[in-house]
């Protein structure tokens, strides 16, 4: 029986099989940012540990850091103490720090794509949940915790259990406004915030091949919402044309040579997946979450859920609550609900063509009386082709903020939260109680429904705009 694209990577990389599905694999890239990064490095210190491969390792300030014009590390005073400590123990064991103000630097999930540290084929790990969105390079990438991540740098090794196998075929032709974003919202809406758990899934189809690889990325960066550790798309033409610029990647003679590996990397066609799910994305439609949970989303004309008409008691006070937080009213619209702040930004939207989307709306409008409108880069190369392509005047010109490269509001890591009780359509990734600040309510979105939203000051269907 063939094997899966996950269960070649996985075989390829195992130093030695443990048993009973567990397994020592060999951690090809590993991917460190300011908040986890140091609490693995201070253990890695206190237990006079070695890092004996520090060439395979890459860091970059993202979460704790400002986001404003101008930003040092000292703008956000409380960040300053992550972002000394990522700097010295990089520098004492010869790590590469990409730092404020170079290229290189930005939220790690978009900077290890777009730098050619993720490659088709490889392993790929960091201290952050949302390493799954490498996978769109058709790397296994999975996030870590602070002790898997101190093993990794201390043995370049981890030990991991092989988790079960489930492909999404994505088929059909995406209708008017409908992004990745949309797409993926939807995917979890349908399969539950469950639907991934101890899987790693492989997005196809289509819609996928039809996709770019930033579309691809942002699909992959919301697997973990689904509750799978990794989710991959097999690479292709588009893939190998995506890396074929990028510094840390195979150069010259090397870089065909690796091509022609990467073009081999696809699950075979006798392949069986523990789990198979075909969805149809032409029923798909600009989307945006109602409630506390990436999975409490609805189509942009559809009607939040009403309660009373929920017959499971548990769903029912799941909905009330999710409502009484959001507060928004079950059986109405969620197009029209009044919007206070919009954050475009975060690693799951915040690349060139994400801010192109949004630009795209937002050109020659202005942003509505009352609404505060970020833009918030992925990183410093991503904000220098929108500058080189005058996204930023559009921006500014519209009234939004031109911002640093940096998580931002995603988390409010760095200070920038979302006021108690104000409504943010954001293109973020959580939209948890308290994710972008205490009492912040927040609703995931597309960036071009994020930019139709600080418009208009509601939320807007964006093929109506
Ligand atoms: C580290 C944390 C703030 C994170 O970036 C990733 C994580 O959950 O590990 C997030 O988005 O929640
Ligand atoms: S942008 Fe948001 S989701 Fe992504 S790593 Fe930063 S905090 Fe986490």
């Amino acid at each position: 029986m063939g094997r899966t694209l996950f269960e070649k990577i996985w075989d390829q990389h195992i130093v030695q099989d443990l048993g009973d599905g567990w397994a020592l694999l060999h951690v090809d890239r590993h991917l460190l940012h300011d908040l986890s990064g140091p609490m693995a490095f201070k253990a890695i210190v206190e237990r006079g540990l070695d890092v004996p491969n520090p060439e395979l390792a890459f860091a970059t300030p993202d979460h704790a850091v400002s986001s404003a014009p101008g930003r040092t590390a000292a703008t956000f005073p409380t960040g300053q103490r992550f972002y000394d400590a990522m700097v010295e123990q990089t520098r004492a064991r010869g790590i590469r720090l990409f730092d404020l103000g170079e290229r290189g630097q930005g939220i790690v999930h978009v900077t290890g794509p777009e730098l050619g540290l993720v490659l088709p084929g490889a392993t790929v790990v960091c201290a952050d949940s949302h390493t799954c969105t490498n996978g769109g390079l058709g790397a296994l990438a999975f996030g870590v915790g602070t002790s898997e991540c101190i093993h990794a740098l201390a043995t370049q090794t981890l030990r991991l259990r092989r988790p079960r196998t489930m492909r999404v075929r994505l088929d059909g032709e995406s209708g008017k406004g409908v992004s990745p974003k949309d797409i993926i919202l939807h995917v979890i809406r349908l399969l539950g915030t469950d639907g991934g758990v101890e899987h790693a899934i492989e997005f196809a189809g289509g819609a996928i091949e039809a996709m770019t690889i930033e579309g691809r990325l942002t699909i992959c960066n919301l697997t973990v919402e689904m509750g799978a550790r990794s989710g991959l798309v097999a690479p292709d033409e588009k893939t190998i044309d995506f890396l074929r610029d990028k510094p840390f990647a195979p150069q010259g003679e090397g870089f065909e040579l690796a091509a022609s590996a990467w073009r081999l990397l696809a699950s075979d066609h006798d392949a069986v997946f523990d789990r198979d799910v075909a969805i149809d994305v032409s029923q798909v439609a600009p989307t945006v979450t109602w409630g506390t949970s990436p999975g409490q989303s609805i189509d942009v004309d559809g009607i939040v859920p009403d309660p009373a008409f929920e017959p499971d008691p548990i769903r029912r006070e799941q909905i009330v609550e999710a409502l009484g937080y959001m507060g928004i009213e079950g059986g109405r619209p969620i197009a029209g609900t009044q919007v206070d702040y919009v954050f475009i930004g975060s690693c799951a939207n915040s690349r060139l063509p994400d801010l192109r989307a949004a630009a795209e709306i937002a050109r020659g409008r202005h942003v509505a009386t009352g609404v505060t409108a970020w833009v918030v880069p992925g990183s410093v190369a991503v904000k220098r082709a929108a500058e080189a392509e005058g996204l930023d005047r559009i921006f500014r010109d519209a009234g939004f903020a031109w911002r640093e490269p940096g998580c931002s509001m995603c988390v409010a890591a760095n200070g920038e939260i979302i006021p108690p009780g104000k409504r943010a359509v954001s293109t973020s990734n959580r939209n948890f109680v308290g994710r972008q600040g205490p009492r912040a309510r927040t609703h995931l979105a597309s960036p071009a429904m994020a930019a139709a939203a600080a418009i208009t000051g509601i939320i807007t269907d964006v093929r109506k705009i």
